[in-house]
């Protein structure tokens, strides 16, 4: 069997990549990273070690390497030839690599070969329905007719921490033990893949949201506070306790939301809570905040893992989240120089004040009761670095 997997880097490698190894799929990893894809095509292996005190080493081999800059035609024949497809680039990397994934669908609707699922495995709601969005925008509208009847774009959740990466090899990856890769099996076409580690469920809603407005959730708030007290890593955030406290009332504010709108009982979700945030304090990881707080503009995004529950929060629980309002003003005072969206952030702010760049990033008017709360906690935060 085959596999084509988009993006070879820590999830890539770390969690998706290994886990269709192990289920037999030889992968062909594509990417744009010269380094990496030279470095799978020398070695043909590479090691995951789990984060814990076994430290185990799991070697992951049958795999090859596309940089699909370099050689395009090559990804698209892997992909007609392939038996899954999957991705882990980015949210905003889906619409550029929607252009190759375009022409080697084409390609292989004038072969005869079965049906075949394209997983986008991204912290985002509706990563593969984005994708086919994208895909069909660049198709002829015949080949947009026969698409569905041929390729699926189930959405997924996925979650394992897997942190900036510094080994002697380039391709070996620290991983946390824990993982979860849950597919809408209501959205997959053809014969269902047997891969263990990846679980399919009737409907992904309560799933994604439970998992983006949780551990996503949690990470970033966790992120823009360390980041704004002046910590390195996730773990020496979480053990400042005046943090840890602002950081367990915003999840109990987007758990509240959680547990009205799905049916997790509190208890369940208080104990689902409690071991995420074991996860953060995993000693054998060293997770930087800059990494969990990338791209601050993608995570102020009105349905993105800050705004959306604090949303939720007025219309379901009728209070206002102080908490996630605190967080959002730490994200929108997130101008760490490395990281690009930061800087066009700061921009924003420079030319245009905070509450037109909340309009402009997160949906959110002069008038939304969320755009109060977030402009006193930027006053309050201002104060007390
Ligand atoms: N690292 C983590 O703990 C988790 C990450 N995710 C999600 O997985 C996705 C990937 O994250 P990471 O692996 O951490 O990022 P990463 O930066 O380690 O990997 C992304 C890879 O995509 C490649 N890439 C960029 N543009 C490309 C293109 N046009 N074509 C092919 N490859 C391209 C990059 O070169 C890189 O190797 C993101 O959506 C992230 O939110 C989800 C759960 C956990
Ligand atoms: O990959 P993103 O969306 O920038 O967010 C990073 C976060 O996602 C995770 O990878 C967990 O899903 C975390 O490690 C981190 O919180």
């Amino acid at each position: 069997m085959k596999a084509v997997h988009f993006g070879a880097g820590n999830i890539g490698r770390g969690f998706i990549g290994l886990l269709l190894s192990q289920a037999d799929y030889h992968v062909s990893f594509v990417d744009v990273n010269d380094q990496v894809i030279d470095a799978i095509n020398d070695k043909q292996q590479y090691n995951v070690l789990l984060a814990d005190e076994s430290g185990e080493e799991i070697n992951v081999t049958n795999m090859s390497g596309i940089n699909s800059m370099k050689d395009p035609e090559a990804v698209i024949d892997a992909i007609v030839e392939a038996d899954i497809i999957t991705t882990a680039v980015g949210a905003s990397i889906l619409p550029i690599i929607a252009d190759l994934l375009a022409k080697g669908l084409t390609k292989r609707l004038e072969t005869a070969n079965a049906p075949v699922n394209v997983i986008a495995c991204e912290n985002m709601i509706g990563g593969s329905t984005l994708l086919k969005d994208e895909v069909m925008k660049k198709v002829t509208p015949e080949v947009a007719n026969q698409l569905p009847t041929r390729v699926g774009f189930p959405n997924a959740a996925v979650d394992r921490i897997v942190p900036n990466q510094s080994h002697e090899d380039i391709l070996t990856v620290s991983v946390e033990p824990y993982s979860e890769w849950v597919v809408d099996q209501s959205m997959m076409i053809g014969d269902l893949p047997d891969i263990k580690g990846m679980t399919l469920v009737p409907s992904l809603d309560p799933f994604i949201e439970r998992k983006l407005f949780t551990v996503n959730t949690g990470h970033a708030v966790t992120a823009y506070f360390g980041y704004h007290y002046g910590y390195e890593t996730i773990k020496d955030t979480l053990e400042d306790k005046d943090v840890l406290a602002l950081v367990k009332g915003a999840l109990k504010e987007s758990g509240q939301v959680i547990t009205s709108k799905f049916d997790f009982t509190e208890a369940e979700h208080a104990n689902y809570i409690d071991k995420i945030l074991g996860r953060f304090l995993n000693p054998y990881l060293s997770d930087e905040v800059t990494r969990v707080a990338r791209g601050p503009l993608r995570k102020l995004g009105e349905n993105d893992r800050l705004v959306r529950p604090a949303r939720l929060y007025y219309e379901l629980v009728n209070e206002e989240p102080t908490h996630l309002a605190k967080a959002i003003a730490a994200a929108l005072l997130y101008d760490f120089k490395e990281d690009d969206e930061a800087v066009k952030l700061q921009t924003m702010v420079e030319a245009e004040g905070y509450e037109k760049t909340l309009e402009t990033v997160s949906n959110l008017t002069a008038s939304d009761a969320l755009t109060t709360s977030v402009l006193a906690q930027v006053e309050a935060l201002k104060k007390q670095k």
